[in-house]
């Protein structure tokens, strides 16, 4: 380590307690993204709790509870806004402890730069190398331009987390921030094994039945995409190339298995691109300093121009509902926001911008209600309240396990019919009825 980068890693370096000092009442505080916490910078603020007000905190995504949020159930002193609810963050909202902040995820960046003022940005890094680099680990992200446009910049070191390697922005120099504090190095988050349901395993055949040598996949979050991940391992596919957003343990299976290779890929070849990761401990100990994979912020792995450069891209996401005009409401249940609309319609351009790509909404034809009774995805309109998260003329397939359908080109009776067609078979006869009472049936007089 050059004399220079450590002189100023002994000048920067401070306690949490002298970090969180620097909070005024009605600052907004990035504070991290994805599995990266900032543990003692949190704990610290938390404790400040009593003489601060309105302190508007900005995270993408938590899995951990913000001790923050927890000090203060009145809100008065802590704001949490997130910009993707997980599970927590969804049951923190209900509790009016979390509000969500609509975006299509590869504009975060640049939402950042033009509209945000942070006072303050904080992000867990691995320890300063040679060169006086820091590290992102896992969450690159938005985490470069929130830290380069806050007016402080703080930087929580954990030894404990993967080194990423990356395109661009990966990480920070010690010249470029204001302050680093050493946190208590517990181990990165991990995400809990997730049971696919056989509803999922018919969905996934469909999927593979799609799939084809060279393609350029990008997964999403859950057991779905996982059972696919699994598949693909197992199949005989070849020379598979990644341009994901979310990087998780089945791509780790996948590559392991030889079925990624990246070659065909016109940008970025033999890389795994995404832009965070989360999983578990395999799959941080797959990527540490691990050059197979790169790291970038999100304005690139998400910009639907960028994901359409390399060929047949092959994006599979979830949904919530699906409604007889092709509306796809990922994100939502009425006016309950789930999660978020995330880089879904980001990727359901870019695969579409994509020679041969295909983008791939994928929702088991029916959900469990609270009460038991199951109730159809393929709804006839969507639930009131409910929120758009890829419009009918975006969509391009639609999976269930009863099959799949295309979109592209087809009329409003086209794709009613399409869809009935993979609904569940105990709705169809009701959705049939639901479409001609729409005037969106071909045997509708009004139609035809
Ligand atoms: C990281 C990436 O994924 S990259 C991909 C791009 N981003 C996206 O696709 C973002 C939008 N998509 C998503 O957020 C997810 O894929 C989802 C929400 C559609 C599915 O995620 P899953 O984790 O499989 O959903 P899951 O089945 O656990 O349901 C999540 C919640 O929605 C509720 N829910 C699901 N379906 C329905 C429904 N039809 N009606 C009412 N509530 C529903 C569940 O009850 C659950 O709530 P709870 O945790 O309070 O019980
Ligand atoms: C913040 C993005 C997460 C997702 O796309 O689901």
């Amino acid at each position: 380590m050059g004399m220079n980068e450590q002189n100023l890693y002994q000048q920067k370096h401070v306690s949490a307690e002298v970090a969180a000092a620097v909070v005024k009442s009605g600052d907004t505080v990035f504070v991290g993204e994805f599995a990266q916490n900032v543990e003692a910078f949190d704990t610290a603020l938390a404790a400040r709790r009593s003489e601060l007000q309105e302190v508007n905190l900005i995270t993408t995504t938590r899995l951990k509870p913000l001790a923050c949020v927890e000090a203060d159930p009145t809100r008065e002193s802590f704001i949490w806004n997130d910009w993707h609810f997980s599970g927590l963050g969804r049951k923190c909202a209900e509790r009016g402890l979390a509000s969500y902040i609509p975006f299509s995820y590869h504009q975060g960046p640049k939402a950042v730069r033009l509209y945000e003022s942070p006072d303050v940005a904080v992000a867990q890094v691995t320890p300063m190398d040679a060169n006086g680099f820091f590290n992102f680990s896992t969450s690159c992200s938005m985490t470069p331009d929130y830290l380069r446009k806050a007016k402080k910049a703080i930087l929580e070191v954990n030894t404990t987390v993967p080194r990423c390697l990356g395109g661009r922005d990966e990480g920070i120099h010690i010249s470029e921030i204001d302050m680093v504090i050493e946190g208590p190095n517990t181990p990165l988050v991990q995400l809990p094994e997730t049971q696919a349901s056989e509803a999922d395993m018919g969905i996934a055949k469909h999927v593979m039945q799609l799939l084809e040598d060279g393609a350029t996949i990008q997964l999403g979050i859950g057991a779905l995409p996982n059972i696919v991940g699994s598949m693909i391992a197992h199949s005989d596919l070849k020379d598979l190339g990644v341009h994901t957003e979310m990087l998780a343990d089945s791509y780790v299976d996948m590559y392991e298995a030889g079925r990624i290779t990246g070659k065909h890929k016109s940008i970025d070849q033999g890389k795994m691109v995404y832009t965070f990761a989360m999983g578990s401990q395999k799959l941080y100990d797959f990527l540490d300093n691990n050059p197979a994979a790169a790291i970038y912020p999100v304005d690139y792995t998400n910009d639907p121009c960028v994901i359409g450069r390399n060929p047949k891209v092959f994006a599979i996401n979830n949904a919530i509902e699906v409604d007889l005009f092709t509306q796809v409401s990922s994100e939502s249940s009425g006016t309950r926001q789930i999660s978020g609309t995330g880089g879904q319609l980001d990727f359901i351009l870019g695969a579409f911008n994509s020679e041969g790509g295909k983008g791939l909404i994928c929702i088991s034809s029916t959900y469990k209600q609270k009460d038991g009774t199951m109730a159809s995805r393929i709804v006839p309109t969507l639930s009131p309240g409910s929120i758009v998260t890829c419009p009918r003329s975006l969509v391009h397939y639609v999976v269930t396990e009863f099959g799949y359908a295309q979109m592209k080109g087809k009329s409003t009776w086209q794709r009613a019919e399409a869809l009935i067609n993979i609904a569940h078979p105990d709705f169809r006869d009701q959705l049939i009825k639901d479409a001609e009472a729409m005037g969106i049936w071909r045997r509708s007089n009004k139609i035809v």
